[in-house]
């Protein structure tokens, strides 16, 4: 691979502003791309896909260059150094790269990889707390499938399309997909492209959403023209596919607490041709208590660590703190103990996270349905979703009945 200065400065310009002005990722990526109209696609693939894995790998790197935060602009010059000699590309002859011992780089690695949290590239309290809540073995192989790439996988939007239809579409744009067993309504990528120029997503005949977050519409076992509220609906994702799955007929309410995501939610409902739901801020508690005993069925998809979604979010391994964590698990448990109130008799609620942590998952579930709010509930399944087993995201449900 030859590499283009302007793409190395621009991949430059983004790890400064992650790592030192602590940007979200997909941010800056964003920003950064608009740098100059003339790159195509495989440029703005090299600077995406290079950032990401820098940044994935930020400690791992950071200890072979022997490099600390605030990284100085020779320094990211450094950890780009161990990304090229690591990846087998060669160094170009230029000034800001210096002459690199690979023996050390490569030996470094070797000897690094021995330990998991360096292997890994995780910070130590988090890898503390894996380990301690899913065990050796089983964290073990988690985080190191959290760690992979994740592939494009879309949803067709059966309101408008058969999954075969869409298939068929998509190869005429040469973008080729391959359905996925037990996903029934799932295309997978054959290769990373970027389908939100297609004319079939501008139709709304798909949405992009990992395999293991389609499995959660599903779980909620949701008929056409129930009552059934999404209460942390956010853009919608879930909603979206709530909708196909209820046929467009009956009330979905869409709630969260930030009119912002609502918003995006709006304008994705008009491109899917979804005319059955409804938005609302939840701007005070009255917004949930005008809902008390009326819904069918309700989806609580909690705010969560996002552990089982690092594969797209890396920059979150470094951006969660243990603070955040406690007070997230309040918040998971205040909307497990307030939102099942809008459950109705013999109606059913889901309560799921995309992370993998017990704490986040099924010990949330255990203290509500042990809760005085938690008596009239009961279990009827559950299930943990390891990236380890499914090669999919990590997640978490759980289906509770009000009897
Ligand atoms: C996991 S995300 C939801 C993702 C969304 N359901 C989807 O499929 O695209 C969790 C959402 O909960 C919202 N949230 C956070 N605290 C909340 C609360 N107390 N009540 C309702 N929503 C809340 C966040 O704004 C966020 O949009």
């Amino acid at each position: 691979m030859r590499l283009h200065r302007n793409l190395v400065f621009a991949v430059i310009d983004a790890l400064n502003l992650i790592f030192n002005e602590k940007e979200y990722a997909d941010k800056v990526i964003e920003k950064v791309l608009r740098y100059d109209k003339r790159w195509g696609a495989r440029d703005r693939g090299f600077i995406a896909e290079t950032t990401y894995d820098i940044v994935r790998w930020k400690r791992l790197y950071s200890e072979i260059a022997e490099v600390r935060e605030p990284y100085s602009r020779p320094n990211l010059f450094r950890l780009f150094t161990v990304w090229c000699v690591l990846k087998g590309i060669s160094i170009p002859d230029w000034k800001q790269l210096e002459t690199t011992p690979e023996r050390r780089i490569k030996g470094r690695f070797d000897e690094l990889s021995k330990i998991r949290k360096f292997r890994e590239s995780i910070p130590d309290w988090l890898d503390e707390l894996g380990e301690k809540s899913l065990g050796n073995d089983l964290w073990t192989k988690e985080i190191a499938a959290l760690n992979k790439q994740a592939e494009v996988i879309l949803r067709t939007n059966t309101l408008k399309i058969q999954k075969a239809q869409l298939q068929e579409l998509l190869a005429d744009s040469e973008i080729e997909t391959i359905p996925i067993e037990g996903y029934p309504d799932a295309l997978k990528l054959k290769e990373r492209k970027n389908v939100f120029t297609t004319e079939a997503f501008k139709n709304g005949f798909f949405e992009v959403q990992d395999a293991s977050s389609q499995l959660v519409a599903p779980f909620l076992e949701v008929k056409p023209g129930q009552r059934v509220v999404d209460a942390c609906a956010g853009a919608g994702g879930k909603t979206l596919h709530l909708a196909s799955q209820m046929q467009n007929k009956g009330q979905l309410i869409a709630l969260d607490i930030y009119e912002s995501k609502l918003k995006k939610l709006k304008i994705r409902t008009r491109r899917n041709g979804v005319h059955n739901v409804e938005t609302r801020a939840i701007d005070s508690t009255k917004v949930i208590k005008k809902l008390h005993g009326s819904a069918d069925r309700v989806l609580l998809d909690a705010p969560c660590s996002g552990l089982g979604v690092i594969r797209r979010n890396p920059d979150s391994k470094w951006k969660l703190e243990p603070e955040f964590m406690e007070r997230i698990m309040g918040v998971q448990q205040d909307i497990l103990q307030n939102y099942s109130k809008m459950v109705k008799k013999g109606g059913q609620m889901v309560y799921a996270t995309c992370s993998v942590l017990p704490q986040e998952n099924t010990n949330q579930v255990k203290a509500f349905l042990d809760s005085e709010n938690g008596l009239e509930f009961k279990l009827i399944k559950e299930q943990n979703i390891y990236s380890s087993e499914s090669g999919y995201d990590g997640f978490y449900m759980a289906l509770i009945k009000k009897i």
